[in-house]
């Protein structure tokens, strides 16, 4: 729908604060599409390429001034793009992207307060007439998501922001949410996994029918 030349397949990316449920459901909606004889292509950003997965593993790991790590994120993107999204697509293949350039504006705007316009202009540099078909926003409270985290895994350096950061990612995310009503679904992932998956079968039935 958001592509500038019409191209055969679609993409779908997965938002969320760390620990409101994405990973947990990507798998899910790559196994409901497939068994709908769509082709899939499951990645993640920062990563999914070579390139782009040591940059995550700087950008996980490293401190780093706030407009590096900005630059660094839309590089990695720049890269996923042309190795996987753009040739994905053009082959008619359904593309699931862990994150995609909503997270910016929600982490390193919304999060760590850079200007907005600035990750406009690289919006419009890296992707200008790319948007995903479809973002599905994973949302809980954030007492929920960090009560999820703790429960299951050591935390990189993003994951160990102060409840303020993540309330202002939240936030973002959210505002974004009511800006693209026809592109980004918020899905209320306080509800258990089941629920979950009834209420994401409904909302990609309508994009594969
Ligand atoms: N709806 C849910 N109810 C209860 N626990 C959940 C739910 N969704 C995810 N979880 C659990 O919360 C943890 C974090 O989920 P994960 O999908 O890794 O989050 P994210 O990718 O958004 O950071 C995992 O242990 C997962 O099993
Ligand atoms: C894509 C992207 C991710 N991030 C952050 C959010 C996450 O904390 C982190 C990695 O995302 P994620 O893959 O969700 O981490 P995990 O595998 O631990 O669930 O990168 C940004 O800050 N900006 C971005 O543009």
């Amino acid at each position: 729908m958001t592509h500038s030349k019409a191209v055969p397949g679609k993409f779908i990316s997965f938002e969320g604060i760390d620990g409101a449920g994405k990973s947990t459901h990507i798998g899910f909606v790559a196994d409901y599409l497939a068994s709908r004889g769509k082709t899939v292509v499951s990645s993640r950003e920062p990563g999914g390429t070579a390139v782009g997965e040591k940059l995550r593993d700087l950008l996980l790991h490293e401190k780093m001034d706030l407009e590096t790590e900005a630059l660094l994120m839309f590089a990695s993107r720049r890269e996923h793009i042309a190795q996987v999204i753009a040739p994905g697509l053009a082959r008619g293949d359904w593309v699931l992207s862990d994150r995609f350039t909503d997270a910016s504006f929600a982490y390193q705007g919304g999060g760590r307060g850079l200007d907005r316009a600035k990750l406009e202009a690289l919006e419009n540099w890296v992707h200008p007439h790319l948007q995903p078909d479809l973002t599905l926003l994973f949302d809980v409270p954030l007492d929920v998501a960090r009560a999820r985290l703790d429960a299951t895994r050591t935390l990189d350096k993003f994951e160990q922001e102060q409840a303020d950061f993540f309330s202002a990612c939240r936030k973002e995310y959210l505002r974004r949410a009511a800006q693209f009503p026809d592109r980004i679904v918020v899905v209320d992932s306080t509800r258990s996994i089941e629920e979950t998956r009834a209420f994401l079968a409904q909302v990609l039935g309508k994009l594969v029918a």
